[in-house]
Parts: C-alpha cells; structure tokens; sequence
C-alpha cells in the first residue's frame, strides 16, 4: 500500500533538467477492448500486460457480472467466456469505455441489467447508443445514466443510423458486440464529423485480429461514415497490450518543460492509439524526437513553442498540450475539440479556468482554446476528478512557482483511473 498523499499535492518542481526511462502501464483503450472480445469470443484466451487501473477493473467487473470468468490475478488476465444469463448490476465509474461497450454486449444475454456510475458519469452522453440498441430490438429502459435493459438471448441486429459527434466510442461500442448480431450490424453515422477516428480503426483492427469481418471499404466508396460487421465467430486470440501512449503525455512533456530527456520504452512502430500523435506534435512544439529500439525519447531544448493543431482525432491529448501551450514563448490555437467536453469534466472550460487561476493567457471558444505566453505563478490546480487534468496540472508544477509560491494539485489521486500509483511515481522522476 502506499501512503495516501496530501491533498491538494504539492506536485514536485524541476530544478534542472529531468532524465529518465520509464516503463509505462498498457493502454485503458486496448484493454479494455480485449476483454470485451475476448468474454464473447469463442473460447478462453490470455490479455497479457493488462492495465490495472479503476477503468479496465470495472470492466473485468462488470463483464464478470454478466457472467464471464476473469482472472485478474496476475500480470496477465485469463478470460473465459461463458453463456451471458441472469440480472447483474454493472457500476461504470467515470469510464466511457465501460459505459459505451458494455450495454450492447449486456443486449446478448438473459437478463435485467442496470448501469449507475460515478455522479459525473450521469452527465456523460448515452442516449445515441441506448437508442440504437431500441432500433435494433433490445428492451431498454431509461436515456442517460442510471439505465437498464433486459436481454432475451439474442439480438436482432442490421442497420442503424447514430449521430456520433459526441464520441467515438458510440461507434466502437456497437461494432465491438455486431458480429453476434442475428444480422450482423451496420453502423451509419449522421451528424457533425466523428471525432477521435483513429479510436475506431483501433476498434476495427483489434476486430479483425478476431477473424471478425468488418467493412469500412464502403467508406472509400463514397460512402463515408459507415461500418458493417458481418454475423459470425469471434476467435478467441491473446493479446499483449501496448503501453498507453496517452498516458505518456505528462512524462514527455516534462523532458519538454524541464529540458532534459525522457524515453518511454516499448513505444510501438506502428499502432492505432492517439497518443502516437505527440510526436508529431512536440516536434512543432521545438523539442527533438526520436523512435528507436529502445523506446520513444523526447528531449527539451530549452525552446517551447506554441502551436495552431486540430485535435479532433487525439481529443484526449488536449489536457497536457495545452498545459504545454500555456508555457510556450509564442501564441497557441487548438481547435476541433467541442466534444471533450463531454469527457471526464467539460475539459475546455476546466483547462480554461485552472490554467488562467495560474496566470496563463487562455480564451475559451466552443470548440477549442487559444493561449498566448503568460507568466505562471503558483496556486491550486483543480483536477474535477479527471485523470487528465491532473496530468496537466503535474506538468504546470514542474515548470512554475518557486518554494513559496508552489503548485498544488488537487485530488491527484484521480489519476487511478488509467494509472494505479501515478503520483508517487511521477515524483520518483525528479
Ligand atoms: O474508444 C476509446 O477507447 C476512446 C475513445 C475516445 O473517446 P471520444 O471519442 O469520446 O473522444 C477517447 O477520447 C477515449 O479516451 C477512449
Ligand atoms: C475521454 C477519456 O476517457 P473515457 O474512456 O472515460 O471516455 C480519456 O481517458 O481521456
């Protein structure tokens, strides 16, 4: 156990450049996706390097719930599938991933299932998906959270229309569970374009790895926005689990900030995560980086610079960027963003109003904010039980206040979510 820390938390400052080579915990989004497979796949199978963290324990929860057998013992999970029968309660906490993907696949069984979560969790959009799930001819209850359904064994399937401007994970959601569909499933988006598309070939890669078949040609044939996934098997594969390259943001941010040189190892050639993104993006933002056999090593150099990005695809890198835009020698606009603030906290107006307590030079706008070079001072940085503010406000620490003037962050402690101990971790770097 570790000892619990102060809150707010005095997050510690770089007094000079920080080195270090870290191994990061496995992605949330890869997890938790080949659990999901692997409780509907066609026998047991092996998720090697699980993340565990509060996210993929509540979804090995509540897929256990549905009645899957899942070994959370070790380092590596064994899941077992088993016939979905019976009522269950399924808490989702404040995860998106548990809340979106498990309801379709909850449409599979027999069964009363009801969904609550954390207080935050009720403000998260869910109709899109519930509504689809009536169209496709499972019996649901309710619109947001809290909300239930009742499985009759099978699920109908075949097409149906969302609006996925929200979220991705609308998507991912229903295609994850289609292809035990009666009919399979034809998912057609309409609306604003989908936000965090490289979430959705992750959904569609990780399928196919199944054996699943999954059309997104249609979308090269002028059909754009829509997927279909044929009825059938779901082979049972093992995975292993690459780090979470979201989650390396704070730590290559603070070679960024500090000037030194962090390398996160076992940064994947080739991968569908969003956080793969950063390197093109602390690239522009004047450090150097480089892939190689070791890992990913991003190195300060003393230049901080702002940056125009559309982050539409990697929403969820926004908290730290903009932490780092709020450092920057020259002015920042990052755009394509009115989605998150549907995600943990309305991340717009939070970074808005945390970033500007601190003396940062921020401009909220419906989809994005613009921050112009500002001194930072110290104060209390408010995390609204998100992960990723808390990762923003770590990385402010390390570059502002002084002895007397520090930053504290508060509730750091949320960073459970991806990161089981992230705090005394982060401070063992310094
Ligand atoms: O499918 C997933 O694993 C995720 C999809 C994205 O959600 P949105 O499309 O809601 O941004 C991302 O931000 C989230 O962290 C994880
Ligand atoms: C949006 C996020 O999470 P969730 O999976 O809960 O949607 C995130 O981790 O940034």
């Amino acid at each position: 156990m570790t000892a619990p820390l102060d809150d707010p938390w005095p997050a510690p400052r770089a007094r000079g450049p920080v080195d270090a080579v870290v191994t990061l915990p496995g992605s949330k989004s890869l997890t938790n996706r080949a659990l999901v497979l692997a409780a509907i796949a066609d026998g047991p199978s092996v998720v090697r390097r699980a993340l565990r963290s509060r996210d993929s324990l509540l979804m090995a929860g509540a897929l256990s719930a549905l009645g899957a057998g899942i070994d959370t013992s070790g380092e590596d999970w064994t899941v077992t599938p088993a016939r979905l029968a019976g009522d269950a309660t399924v808490d989702v906490g404040l995860a998106g991933t548990v809340m979106r993907f498990v309801p379709p696949v909850a449409a599979l069984g027999t069964g009363l299932v009801s969904f609550d979560g954390d207080a935050h969790m009720r403000q998260r959009p869910i109709g899109e998906i519930l509504a689809a799930l009536r169209a496709l001819g499972v019996d649901v209850e309710g619109d947001a959270l809290p909300f239930s359904l009742r499985g009759s064994g099978a699920v109908p399937g075949g097409m149906v229309t969302v609006d996925a401007s929200g979220s991705s994970q609308f998507v991912s959601a229903l295609l994850l569970a289609g292809a035990r569909y009666d009919a399979g499933i034809d998912v057609r988006h309409a609306g604003e374009p989908v936000p965090s598309l490289p979430h959705i070939d992750m959904t569609v890669e990780i399928l196919r790895a199944h054996g699943v078949v999954v059309d997104t040609a249609l979308n090269d044939r002028g059909e754009p926005d829509r997927w279909v996934v044929a009825p059938g098997p779901i082979k049972a594969v093992d995975h292993t689990i690459e780090p979470d390259l979201s989650n390396a943001a704070p730590f290559l941010g603070l070679a960024a900030v500090s000037g030194g040189s962090v390398t996160v190892r076992d940064w994947p050639l080739r991968t569908t995560q969003a956080g793969d993104a950063l390197r093109g993006l602390l690239e522009q933002m004047g450090c150097r980086v480089a892939l190689s056999d070791e890992g990913l090593t991003v190195t300060g150099t003393g230049e901080l610079l702002g940056i125009e990005a559309d982050l539409h695809d990697v929403g969820e890198l926004t908290p730290v960027v903009a932490a780092l835009c709020a450092l920057a020698t020259t002015p920042s606009h990052l755009r394509g963003i009115g989605h998150i603030r549907g995600h943990e906290t309305d991340r717009l107006a939070a970074l808005a109003t945390e970033l500007g307590d601190l003396g940062a030079d921020v401009t909220e706008h419906a989809d994005g904010l613009t921050l112009r070079p500002a001194t930072l001072h110290g104060g209390t940085f408010h995390t609204y039980a998100d992960h990723r503010m808390a990762h923003a406000g770590v990385v402010v620490a390390a570059a502002v206040g002084s002895d007397d003037d520090p930053v504290l962050v508060e509730n750091v402690a949320t960073t459970s979510k991806t990161f089981t101990d992230f705090a005394p971790f982060w401070a063992s770097l310094f």
